[in-house]
């Protein structure tokens, strides 16, 4: 089974401004909500490949009921553990360009915490958990890795697409996948920006130290596979861009549901691109004929 954890989820909230001005009233024409949170998306695009998942994390308050009735109506599994405080909104607002405002989110309790925490001593060998997303902003940094910890002493996988230093203390437990995008990598590293060669020389590292897959997605430039096989890049799709909210996860999540069936890093990193460039073509999340579209433009180049 695949479970999804988002320590974090959220409401998205989508309007479009189409002359954003700051200091100002700004009407909007349109607006849409969706049950959001990087690994409930994750969590949607998977089951829009056909693939069983579990939904797993934090949820509260009235959003959370219309996130658990979002999953509900897509026939989504849960397992959410309640907390007391109210799950957030994130706004993202598509004018000329996208802006977005992230909110915090509630705080967790310890007794959650841990109860969240016992319910992955339950998985078993052929289970992958994908962990995803900010974590509320009182848990302590070492939770993620207490986590990782659980998981790996279960004989199960995991994959990391979380920000910050806790993707390097994982590398010793051998992440089926991590996939920052250009600035968390340069981020993770100390960097500002990356050349060419310094994403080709972190990408590698990542893998040398334990990472099985790592994706480095380039946004409108592609993505990027590293294995201890070798490099392989995927050029990007010319389109239409509409909304990158979630490309991201999309991607791991093309990855993830592939790469449950196949086992092979290339086909599921093709469905992982595929479905990233979807979800950017698409006002939603990709569904499973776009992505399908989208699979023959996906060219795969080892170098
Ligand atoms: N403007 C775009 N044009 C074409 N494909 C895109 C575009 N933005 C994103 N994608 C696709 O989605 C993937 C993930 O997007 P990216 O922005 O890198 O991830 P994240 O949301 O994690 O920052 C990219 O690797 C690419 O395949
Ligand atoms: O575009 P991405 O990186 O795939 O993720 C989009 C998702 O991440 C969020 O921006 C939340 O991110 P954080 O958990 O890092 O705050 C959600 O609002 C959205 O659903």
């Amino acid at each position: 089974m695949i479970y999804t954890m988002t320590l974090n989820p959220a409401i998205d909230f989508l309007t479009q401004v189409p002359e954003l001005q700051v200091g100002t009233l700004n009407r909007a024409t349109d607006e849409q909500y969706f049950a959001g949170g990087k690994g409930i998306n994750v969590s949607r695009v998977i089951k829009r490949l056909g693939v069983e998942n579990i939904a797993l994390g934090f949820i509260g308050g009235f959003t959370g009921e219309f996130i658990k009735e979002q999953l509900a109506q897509e026939k989504i599994a849960t397992n959410f553990t309640r907390v007391t405080g109210t799950s957030r909104i994130n706004v993202k607002v598509h004018g000329q360009s996208e802006t977005a405002i992230n909110t915090s989110g509630p705080a967790v309790t310890a007794a959650e915490l841990e109860q969240l925490l016992k319910q992955l001593d339950q998985l078993k060998t052929k289970d992958i958990v994908v962990i995803s997303g900010s974590t509320p902003k009182n848990v302590p940094k070492s939770y993620l890795l207490e986590m990782v910890q659980r998981i790996h002493a279960t004989g199960a996988q995991f994959i990391l697409d979380v920000e910050g230093l806790v993707l390097l203390d994982a590398l010793p437990y051998q992440p089926l996948l991590l996939k920052p995008n250009q600035d968390e990598l340069a981020e993770l590293f100390g960097e500002h920006a990356l050349t060419a060669a310094q994403i080709d020389e972190y990408g590698q590292q990542l893998v040398a130290k334990g990472a099985q897959h790592v994706i480095v997605s380039l946004g409108g430039a592609g993505a990027i596979l590293y294995t201890s096989q070798g490099k392989y890049r995927a050029d990007p799709v010319i389109g239409t861009v509409k909304n990158t909210v979630g490309a991201g996860d999309s991607v791991v999540a093309g990855f993830v549901a592939t790469w449950q069936q196949s086992h092979d890093a290339l086909t599921s990193f093709k469905y992982g691109v595929a479905a990233g460039t979807a979800t950017a073509f698409h006002d939603d999340l990709a569904t499973q004929a776009q992505i399908s579209d989208l699979l023959t433009k996906i060219h795969i180049i080892g170098e």
